[in-house]
């Protein structure tokens, strides 16, 4: 099921959730990829409130810069699923390892200018649930909360990062996630 919610241009723009598009149940066996990642990923320890890891083309994240990665096939594989269900094939995986309630992504918007043309960020969700809230630029009190199920898929176009802020706040009691994140950098 696709949940997408359109935003008309207006003066009320704030008063509307932002468009994003958020799938249940994209990815099937989210539990064994939960459990292969956390396991067989090299972490980098680099960030204070998270682990991360990246593959593919190489990257410049939150002031961090990613070698370039072979993409191993299960990865692959998933690339391929997203384009098509999104429309284009990601070349760089970046993946935020929550290890339990208390490591979050404080409000931020993603850099768009290295995105491929028509393309924006996808989010597949792994492990224990966590929300995604969005704060409006325009109005900082228009806030909208998604939860994000383990195999659920995320996309926000690149315009949406124009007009809305994005957060994983601490959660008292959550366990350990994954998110992976989908991008086609043009280098
Ligand atoms: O962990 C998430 O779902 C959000 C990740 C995110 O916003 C980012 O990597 O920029
Ligand atoms: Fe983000």
């Amino acid at each position: 099921m696709v949940d997408s919610l359109h935003s008309h241009h207006n003066a009320h723009e704030s008063m509307q959730a932002p468009s994003i598009s958020l799938k249940h149940d994209f990815l099937p066996k989210a539990d064994t990829l939960f459990m292969q990642l956390k396991n067989e990923v090299v972490w980098d320890e680099r960030m204070r409130a998270r682990k991360t890891a990246s593959f593919g083309v190489a990257y410049d994240y939150s002031q961090i810069r990613y070698a370039p990665n072979t993409m191993p096939g299960f990865l692959q594989i998933v690339c391929k699923a997203i384009e098509n269900e999104l429309g284009f094939l990601p070349n760089n995986c970046l993946l935020n390892f929550y290890t339990d309630g208390n490591s979050s992504m404080g409000f931020h918007s993603d850099f768009t200018g290295d995105l491929a043309e028509g393309s924006g960020v996808a989010i597949i969700s792994l492990g224990s649930q966590r929300q995604i809230v969005y704060r409006s630029k325009a109005d900082k009190s228009q806030e909208f909360a998604y939860p994000l199920p383990p195999g659920s898929l995320l996309y926000m176009s690149a315009a949406i990062q124009d007009d809305w802020l994005h957060a994983i706040p601490k959660e008292a009691g959550a366990g350990e996630r994954i998110s992976m994140t989908f991008r086609k950098i043009v280098p």
